[in-house]
């Protein structure tokens, strides 16, 4: 049987301000090694609350959240961001790369953070996967440099330096033109041929169509 990795048991989610409103209810899913689900559904039904909530950005929520076996529901602050730095992978459009940097240091980082390879190796372990997303070239640019589409290659490159078994990715595609979004979908692709498993919440249907599920969400619940 295929392992699981993620599963959530009902999840429920409430913002206090400006009123108490619950966006999320009783969202109970499983997902296996090596699946690449899309959760899709309309302007403000709760897709990225439930991706922070799944990648343990957001922690104040009923249920329980499981990963890789571990019940991430519950641990502090300092073991989460340990946790993250080596089990999952951020495609966030609010998880920028740092312009004043060069696109080489900003896909080291969190190796550098992680600390189990000296310099040398992360050098190049970040240089490989540069090469994978056809960006080595521009290695020594600072990132502020790039255009949108590389500037998404480039974070999805520093997504990967930690070999994560899961990519979370909220709009993946969002800014790009179709070449680059051909270009993100085919690393996804390849990504999960090597046994990655993959969460993205996207509006775009072409590319959810070539994911392996998709969660459709409506008012909070998952419908599908
Ligand atoms: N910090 C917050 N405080 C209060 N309400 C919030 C907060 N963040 C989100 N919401 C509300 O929660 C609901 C779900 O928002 P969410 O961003 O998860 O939707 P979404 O499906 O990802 O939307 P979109 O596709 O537009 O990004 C919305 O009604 C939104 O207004």
């Amino acid at each position: 049987m295929q392992q699981e990795v993620l599963k959530a048991e009902k999840l429920n989610k409430y913002f206090y301000e400006p009123a108490t409103t619950q966006v999320l209810y009783d969202i109970s899913l499983s997902i296996g090694e090596g699946e690449f689900v899309s959760i899709m559904g309309k302007s403000g039904c709760g897709k990225s609350t439930l991706l922070y909530l799944l990648s343990t950005l957001d922690t104040s929520y009923e249920g329980t959240v499981d990963i890789t076996g571990v019940r991430v529901t519950g641990l502090n602050e300092n073991d989460l961001a340990g946790f993250r730095n080596e089990h999952i992978g951020f495609v966030f459009q609010f998880h920028y790369l740092l312009p004043e940097f060069t696109v080489l240091e900003n896909v080291m980082l969190p190796a550098l953070k992680l600390g189990k390879l000296n310099r040398e190796a992360i050098e190049q372990h970040a240089m490989d996967r540069l090469r994978q997303m056809d960006m080595h070239e521009h290695a020594k640019k600072l990132s502020g440099k790039l255009s949108g589409g590389q500037q998404q290659r480039v974070a999805i490159a520093r997504a990967l330096i930690n070999n994560p078994r899961i990519i979370m990715a909220d709009e993946p595609t969002g800014n790009l033109d179709s070449a680059n979004t051909a270009i993100v979908f085919s690393i996804f692709n390849q990504l999960v041929q090597e046994g990655n498993t993959i969460i993205a919440v996207t509006h775009d249907h072409d590319f959810a169509r070539k994911s392996t599920r998709i969660l459709q969400m409506a008012d909070g619940r998952l419908t599908l």
